[in-house]
């Protein structure tokens, strides 16, 4: 096939898929600007694979997202013997998601998660488990150790007898220590923990959650087998510095899609007035910050809150 005949299947992906992720270019309040990225050096030569690398750029994905979903569309063609333009790549199969040994799984934890409070302290993180909300996380950042333990272990206090779910940020050590219900790690984070912490995190039975910010880090994220993976941000958010362009409602439902073996949880700039829309992807678990942090009345705000993830439910 010549340049002209692989452009021509990009084109085909793009006029099927432009509209679903193009949608993300409009311009109101929630949107999210997905600019066209440069073509990435292939990797391979099969028409499918350089049409879709050609496409996926087109459509704002970055680099590695490109070549992941490039791969994918590829090994959709030999699986299903025809190159189909229309169907977007959601398969585990196509993205070599499957065949993992169950025995090396992290502990499971509920498919739906529910609403989840990410929160600076340990007084914040008991004030919102007594409010009610289901699923709770110390995200306390300090380079001072003690302080950290202290926190960790004042927040396993915190949510006793409430029945919250309690994760801790980044230490994974004193979360061990002070027996908290689960470890929330970031992709850098993953970078910096042995293969042996990972496995004495494992066989604690302390659950892992991972953040993930689009097609090759969930794949990366994949490998270790976490109890359930974060997908953000999905809307801008002010509160941390992301590496990478929000993700938009389209490709949260086409990640959902992919990664539905996993309990899932949506994270970034989610108000409540877009819980309805953020639910209807499927995601079991919506986070917040500011939605909680700041609100004027935090208890009140978790309730409703709360009544918006059993809405869209
Ligand atoms: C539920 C959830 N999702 C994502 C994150 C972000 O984690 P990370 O990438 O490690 O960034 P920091 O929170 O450490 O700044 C999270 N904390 N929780
Ligand atoms: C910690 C984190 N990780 C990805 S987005 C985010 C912050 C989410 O905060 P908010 O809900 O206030 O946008
Ligand atoms: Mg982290």
């Amino acid at each position: 096939m010549d340049t002209a005949e692989i452009s021509a299947l990009a084109q085909a992906i793009i006029h099927q898929h432009g509209a679903t992720f193009g949608a993300q270019l409009h311009h109101d309040a929630n949107s999210v600007e997905l600019t066209p990225q440069p073509l990435p050096p292939a990797l391979r030569s099969e028409p499918a694979y350089l049409a879709a690398l050609e496409a996926c750029s087109a459509l704002g994905f970055i680099a590695v997202d490109a070549e992941t979903l490039a791969q994918a569309w590829q090994r959709q063609t030999e699986r299903t013997n025809r190159f189909d333009a229309t169907h977007w790549p959601d398969d585990p199969r196509d993205f070599g998601l499957s065949n993992s040994d169950p025995a090396l799984a992290f502990a499971h934890c509920p498919r739906e998660l529910g609403l989840y409070g990410v929160l600076p302290t340990a007084e914040w993180v008991g004030r919102m488990a007594r409010a009610g909300v289901p699923t709770v996380q110390l995200r306390f950042k300090s380079e001072d150790q003690a302080a950290v333990a202290r926190e960790i272990k004042a927040a396993v206090e915190a949510v006793k007898g409430t029945g919250a779910r309690l994760f801790i940020n980044d230490h994974w050590r004193a979360a061990l220590d002070a027996g908290a219900y689960g470890i929330h790690v970031g992709q850098e984070d993953l970078d910096t923990i042995a293969a042996k912490d990972l496995e004495t995190i494992r066989t604690s039975g302390t659950r892992l959650g991972v953040s993930t910010h689009g097609y090759a880090e969930m794949v990366r994220a994949h490998a270790v087998q976490p109890s359930y993976i974060a997908l953000g941000a999905v809307f801008p958010t002010t509160l941390k510095k992301m590496a990478t362009a929000p993700q938009g409602l389209a490709r949260l439902a086409a990640y959902v899609r992919l990664m539905k073996q996993y309990p899932l949880v949506a994270i970034g700039g989610i108000s409540e007035d877009l819980f309805p829309a953020v639910r209807a992807t499927g995601v079991g678990s919506v986070a917040v910050v500011r939605a909680l942090v700041n609100a004027r009345d935090p208890e009140a705000a978790a309730r409703q809150l709360l009544q918006r993830m059993q809405a869209a439910a």
